[in-house]
């Protein structure tokens, strides 16, 4: 009978990274005093023991850090370990334990990058699970869940947190107190409770294997910047970043990507230079920047994000840079992924 429902059961592998739901804290009242990156996987899974009603689990520890300190080497050594089990014929999901601080970042990356169709789900929490009231097993519990459902096949890679199920292109950690803390400005995708999905839209941008990218062929990431803009900024960051290497410099720019007079030439300089320019938004519930609204975009040859954030934008410039140094290529992919 055992041996029945075991072959029933979808085959989902957790790879660990680390974050807050592998966190520690000196008490059950510290929910947000505490140690990033504490747990092993096999701790993390013996915490949850439903999910062996879920499916077929098993963990393998890939890194165990907090995710601020998420290298590129160590998004391409996720990413390539997450392609040869989606290869696997005995892999139906792949759920991915990561920090919330760049989670979306995480998310986004494996978007773009992996051609497959099954489930990938990445999951944190707000709360170590020493703590009172600790998000971490449900979110993993919902993760499991929805990595074995059909359902989630063809979808991008997915973020379940606080029930949610977020797409994890539009996704984004919009505060860091809260357990409440990843939405999307377009909403989520579904709904998952008691460990059934929900579903009630569909991503409409390209990933997965409808991608053009592929992690298989990426043999490393190029240097792409941020630099964060405010009233009058100074042009001083951007400069140092281009002279450090950057090959792409996102704008974070106020408003819809708004640029500071001041920075202007600047900024046109650094293009003549090849240092690609892209305007991004900070603004907190989701920037939505256009071709040639605030700037000249076409005269300057500068690249618009459009409704990603600079963090966003990042990862998307950093793959698309793999394929093309050409601006006009980089604004196709910029609207299209
Ligand atoms: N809630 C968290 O996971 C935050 C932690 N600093 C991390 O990103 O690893």
């Amino acid at each position: 009978k055992e041996v029945e429902t075991q072959q029933k059961l979808a085959n989902v592998v957790i790879l660990a990274t680390g974050g807050t739901i592998a966190g520690a804290g000196a008490s059950a009242a510290n929910s947000a005093t505490y140690q990033a990156a504490k747990v092993g996987i096999e701790q993390l899974i013996a915490g949850v023991p439903e999910l062996s009603q879920l499916a077929n689990v098993r963990g393998e520890q890939v890194m165990q850090i907090a995710s601020e300190s998420i290298t590129n080497d160590n998004l391409l050594q996720l990413g390539r370990r997450v392609a040869e089990l989606a290869d696997s014929n005995d892999v139906d999901g792949i759920v991915i334990t990561h920090g919330t601080d760049t989670l979306e970042e995480t998310a986004y990356f494996l978007n773009l990058v992996e051609k497959t169709d099954k489930p990938i789900i990445v999951v944190g929490s707000m709360r170590p699970g020493t703590a009172m009231s600790a998000d971490g097993m449900l979110n993993l519990y919902n993760a499991v869940a929805v990595a074995s459902s059909k359902d989630a096949r063809g979808k991008g890679v997915l973020v379940t947190m606080n029930d949610e199920i977020q797409s994890g292109r539009d996704v984004s950690k919009m505060i860091n107190i809260k357990t409440e803390a990843f939405k999307s400005a377009w909403g989520p995708l579904g709904m998952v409770v008691e460990g059934k999905s929900y579903w009630f839209r569909l991503p409409a941008k390209r990933h997965t294997m409808d991608s053009e990218f592929d992690i298989k062929t990426i043999k490393s990431l190029p240097d792409v910047e941020i630099a964060y803009s405010y009233g009058n900024v100074s042009d001083t960051a951007y400069k140092a970043l281009a002279q450090s290497g950057a090959k792409a410099i996102i704008h974070a720019g106020t408003g819809n990507g708004s640029v500071s007079s001041r920075v202007v030439p600047s900024l046109q300089a650094l293009r003549k230079d090849g240092v690609h320019i892209i305007r991004s938004s900070h603004v907190n519930a989701g920037g939505f920047v256009l071709r040639n609204a605030e700037q000249p975009d076409d005269k300057y040859d500068w690249v618009v994000a459009h409704d990603l954030n600079p963090q966003k934008a990042r990862i998307l410039a950093m793959v698309a840079l793999t394929k093309t140094n050409d601006s006009k290529e980089l604004q196709r992919m910029f609207w299209e992924y």
